[in-house]
């Protein structure tokens, strides 16, 4: 298990390129067996989630190249029944549901693992699948799918307690691709990923409209096609690097973004002080820290609000920045974990009921900590950067879930950080 030591107090400065998108990568390979043609999929990150996702893959039977960034699929013979031992690793593998049942007829699928961020059902993905015709046995922690006289397009609303959900998203709009009839989602999640996804089936030949919007409707069609497809940025590396900035950093350039997709975050960072500039086309943006910076509120919404896989990094910033700041997370408010291990930072937080106040501190030291979940871990090391001394945090195969090499972009920015094997 490796941990990353990270001597506090330099400044970031240079310029970085940003990964594609994690969370777009993985329902985008599990589209990939909606047809038995080949797919190529580019900027898929060097994450272990995509690496699972593509052994997932494999074990279904699809064949499958990765050379760095660039994925090849073939999923021309494959099977229903997706392994425990890989699902239980990661929430979106619960994507490969939808595509296998419009496939297949049939799948099972292990309830899935992912990150300990609270409570986290699959019953509005069940809603959805079961809205098209799906029969649902729950087995021993598996859920085995059919559809008898088979699927046929529905109406179904798709909010739940917290909002809409995005890979119930994702996976009813990939099953009803290839469902006979019209689908459509209310509620559906606007998220960018969601629509990268709708653009990816749309280029293999669904007919999907909305996406984007909170109405998706989808004309199923009877086959799909093999195409190429390059994933958006990942707009949380993005945020994450910009928090970077704002905190330890002296002007730091991060390019390969898109500016539609970071105005929450990057008016937060205005709001506290920071410069954010972005360059004309919107895929490049510098940030610089506030001389004065001030404290801020947050409070996590589904896309266009302020994205909830943010609030630990912006509790991070607002730890050292003076005044009172206030985060609640209302998709996950059992998601605070990286404060407890913060607090051994020498950070003054109190949370409750899913609010964290936040007494902003500028003096940090250093202090082993424990990385519990991937934006938990990322805030660690944000905190990590500004602390006195060095800093040492376990458990960085967390981070490794979502941030592609992200050792090394910090060493390319200036930050003194070791990658050192357990
Ligand atoms: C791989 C991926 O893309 N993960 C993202 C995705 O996760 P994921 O798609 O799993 O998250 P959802 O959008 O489904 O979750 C939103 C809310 O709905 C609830 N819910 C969800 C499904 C369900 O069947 N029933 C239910 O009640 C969840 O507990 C949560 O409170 O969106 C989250 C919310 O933006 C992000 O934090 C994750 O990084
Ligand atoms: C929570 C996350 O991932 P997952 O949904 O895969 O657990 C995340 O990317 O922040």
């Amino acid at each position: 298990m490796d941990k990353l030591l990270v001597h506090g107090g330099s400044k970031l400065k240079g310029c970085i390129n940003i990964s594609g998108s994690k969370n777009a990568s993985l329902p985008i390979l599990a589209a990939t067996l909606l047809t038995e043609q080949t797919c190529i999929i580019r900027h898929v990150p060097d994450v272990s989630d995509t690496n699972y996702m593509l052994q997932i893959l494999t074990a279904l039977g699809a064949e499958v190249e990765r050379s760095s960034g660039t994925v090849r699929i073939t999923a021309a013979n494959i099977i229903h029944d997706a392994p425990y031992e890989l699902v239980r690793k990661m929430r979106a593998s619960i994507c490969v549901m939808g595509p296998l049942l419009a496939r297949l007829g049939k799948a099972s699928v292990s309830l899935p693992g992912g990150c300990v961020i609270g409570d986290r059902p699959v019953d509005l993905h069940l809603k959805g699948l079961q809205a098209i015709g799906a029969h649902i046995n729950m087995d021993s922690g598996n859920m085995h799918m059919t559809c008898n006289g088979g699927l046929k397009g529905a109406e179904v609303d798709l909010r739940g307690k917290h909002g809409p959900t995005v890979l119930g998203t994702d996976n009813l709009m990939m099953a009803a691709a290839l469902t006979p009839g019209t689908t459509v989602i209310e509620s559906a999640a606007c998220e960018p990923e969601v629509v990268d996804l709708a653009d990816f089936l749309n280029k293999m030949g669904a007919k999907i409209s909305g996406a984007g919007t909170s109405r998706i409707v989808i004309e199923g069609v009877e086959k799909l096609n093999g195409v190429q497809h390059t994933v958006i940025p990942d707009r949380i590396e993005a945020g994450t690097f910009m928090v970077a900035a704002a905190m330890a950093g002296e002007g730091v350039t991060l390019n390969r973004v898109q500016r539609d997709h970071m105005e929450a975050i990057s008016d937060k960072l205005e709001e506290s002080g920071h410069s954010v500039e972005f360059n004309d086309a919107g895929t490049s943006v510098t940030v610089k820290p506030a001389e004065n910076p001030i404290g801020g509120k947050i409070t996590t919404a589904p896309y266009p609000g302020f994205p909830t896989d943010m609030q630990a990094q912006f509790t991070a910033l607002y730890a050292i920045t003076p005044g009172i700041s206030v985060v609640e997370d209302t998709i996950f408010p059992q998601r605070f974990m990286h404060c407890a291990e913060m607090t051994r930072m020498g950070t003054n937080i109190n949370v409750d009921n899913g609010t964290a106040v936040i007494e902003g501190n500028r003096e940090l030291s250093a202090a082993p900590v424990m990385a519990s979940d991937l934006r938990a871990s990322a805030a660690l090391v944000l905190a990590a950067l500004c602390s006195k001394g060095t800093t040492e945090i376990n458990r960085l195969y967390h981070i490794d879930r979502g941030y592609e090499h992200i050792d090394e972009k910090l060493l390319q920015l200036g930050a003194q950080v070791e990658r050192v094997a357990n």
